[in-house]
């Protein structure tokens, strides 16, 4: 018998995906007969404790992720599972992704006051939402809303919501999802009108890469089709070198439902922080890193690299 530790960051939304996630391993091991318990080791990170500064300024979202990779490297816990959307391209050596577990729904949506979608919002409407890549596509189609930018775990940005007297704020609907308040959710938003941030939706199980033991469980937990899309995902945003807060997307999603090693279908996005400029370009074919290249390379070759360059500034 070996007993597991799970690292978890201490935010509602952390707990409830480390705990539905080990639900998930204890069914799979108890259908094995596999001769392993999980325990819950709560873990305060350095992102955690400054979320009033800009968070690119003190280094990014790798931040939450960091101190998390540290307990693995030194055996405090075995293993951790994070929003793909928040871990950094590279992991550092002696870590890997023992499994992309099956994506949750990747879209955005609007949490608005009163239950008004996107359309009936009025002119100059006030909307919450710290995202460059959120804000750049909104103001695209509707340059009158005035953003602001909203910070917080999301029950955190719900009450800022009616407390701070936005009109709407908008989220990843996953995070909604897995918290159990889809009721919260007034509008889902289309990957046509916002491409969610690369991962978004999914999660990784991060371990150390000699825990071969571990890694035969969690691989029982992988979904091919989520592992392939991210892959694909987050070669582009490698490419485009998005590590820091820029307004990029993207979303990978197979093109026949179903066949889950059959061709993926990407779509890449990179916008000037106003949104006045949105370029999108999209890449199809079976081999992610492929995808995510031929993506990438359509987004520079259109002058990507000029407009995150103005973004980073
Ligand atoms: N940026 C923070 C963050 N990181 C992961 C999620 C939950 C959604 C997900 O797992 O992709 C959220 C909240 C949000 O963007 O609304």
């Amino acid at each position: 018998m070996r007993n597991i530790i799970v690292g978890s960051r201490q935010s509602a939304l952390a707990l409830t995906q480390t705990n539905q996630t080990i639900q998930l391993l204890k069914e799979i091991c108890e259908r094995n007969n596999l001769p392993y318990t999980f325990e819950v080791k709560p873990i305060v990170t350095r992102g955690d404790r400054i979320l009033d500064v800009t968070l690119s300024k003190v280094g990014g979202k790798g931040l939450f992720v960091k101190e998390i990779e540290e307990a693995l490297l030194n055996g405090q816990i075995d293993m951790a599972i994070h929003s793909m959307k928040d871990m950094p391209f590279e992991l550092p050596e002696g870590l890997v992704i023992g499994a992309v577990p099956e994506r949750e729904d990747p879209r955005d949506c609007i949490v608005s006051r009163g239950g008004k979608l996107l359309a009936e919002l009025p002119q100059g409407a006030r909307i919450g939402t710290s995202s460059l890549r959120r804000s750049a596509q909104l103001q695209a189609s509707r340059p009158d809303f005035r953003i602001e930018s909203i910070r917080g775990n999301i029950d955190t940005r719900l009450r800022k919501l009616e407390e701070e007297g936005f009109d709407a704020i908008l989220l990843a609907a996953a995070g909604l999802h897995r918290m159990g308040w889809k009721d919260r959710i007034t509008e889902y938003l289309s990957p046509d009108v916002c491409l969610p941030a690369v991962g978004q939706g999914a999660l990784a199980i991060e371990c150390r890469s000699d825990d071969s033991e571990l890694l035969d469980v969690l691989s029982r937990l992988n979904d091919t089709a989520t592992a392939r899309a991210v892959e694909a995902e987050r070669r582009l945003l490698g490419l485009l070198n998005g590590g820091c807060q820029v307004p990029i997307g993207a979303y990978a999603r197979l093109e026949t439902a179903g066949n889950a090693d059959g061709a993926l279908v990407l779509e890449g996005l990179v916008a000037s922080p106003d949104g006045s400029k949105l370029l999108r370009e999209s890449a199809a074919g079976g081999d992610p890193l492929q995808v995510g290249t031929d993506a990438a390379e359509a987004l520079l070759s259109r002058g990507a690299g000029s407009l995150l360059a103005e973004a980073r500034e």
